[in-house]
């Protein structure tokens, strides 16, 4: 479903690498989940998954497509909804929606049944018709959740998701994200919450100083490390 080949990024004319060489993929029906310390590389890795940054070496493949080759395909395979989603402010909510649907062209019916799914879900149906500058930084994340999963995309990818979220929505996210692979779909995130990772994801990989220091589910990741501690406790030995 996503696949990245020796994946190297570098800024500007920065010595150190952001992301050095790094290779992993993501299967159909897995949730994948990226974690590692503050300034490892997971935005800047994210962000050249979804053609926002241009990497320096290597090969990204979406569903098959490559991305530096084929965008507007690769595009088309996922959503993303980035750390901190920037919106249109003056748009109301609902006009937001319907032009995340008339970008990837979702049908009329199908666009109605998940625009009412998600804001039931997330109970934002009320604020929908405001502008969405007089949404909360909550309700904002929220909307753009619902944006991305209009057009039930094949790879869904959020960086930090739980950030920001009410209990209630980050509960009704994991649920989401679990529905979605077990479809057959794949999720992609970041995060720093690691009993998070733990409890949801199929696979983990583990990011540090730009290069990717473990990939696998939590048993392999038990066994390399020769324990049986938390994610949280074996990821603190792993990045220290
Ligand atoms: N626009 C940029 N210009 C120059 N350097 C950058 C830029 N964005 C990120 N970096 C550098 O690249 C490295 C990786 O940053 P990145 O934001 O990818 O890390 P991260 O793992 O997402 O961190 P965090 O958990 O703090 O969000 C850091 O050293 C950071 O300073």
């Amino acid at each position: 479903m996503l696949k990245l080949e020796q994946v190297s990024k570098t800024y500007g004319n920065k010595n150190e690498k952001a992301v050095d060489n790094i290779s992993f993929e993501v299967h159909p029906g897995e949730i994948f989940g990226f974690v590692g310390p503050n300034g490892a590389g997971k935005t800047t890795t994210i962000k050249m998954i979804v053609s926002l940054l241009a990497p320096n070496g290597g090969k990204i493949t979406i569903n098959g497509i490559d991305n530096q080759k084929d965008i507007l395909n690769a595009k088309k395979q996922f959503s993303y909804v980035p750390d901190t989603p920037e919106l249109f402010e003056k748009i109301k909510g609902i006009e937001y929606l319907k032009f995340m649907a008339d970008v990837f062209q979702v049908a009329a019916t199908e666009r109605q049944e998940r625009i009412e799914k998600y804001l039931d879900i997330f109970e934002i149906k009320d604020a929908v018709n405001d502008p969405i500058g007089s949404f909360s930084h909550g309700m904002k994340q929220k909307l753009a959740l619902v944006g991305a999963l209009i057009h039930n995309p094949q790879l869904f990818i959020l960086d930090e998701p739980m950030v920001g979220l009410d209990p209630k929505a980050s509960f009704e996210l994991k649920k989401i994200m679990r529905d979605h692979c077990d479809s057959g779909r794949s999720v992609f995130f970041s995060t720093h919450v690691l009993d998070v990772a733990e409890k949801i994801c199929d696979r983990i990989a583990i990011i540090k100083k730009g290069k990717i220091i473990e990939v696998g589910t939590m048993a392999e990741i038990r066994e390399k490390a020769g324990s049986q501690e938390s994610l949280e406790n074996i990821f603190l030995e792993l990045t220290e």
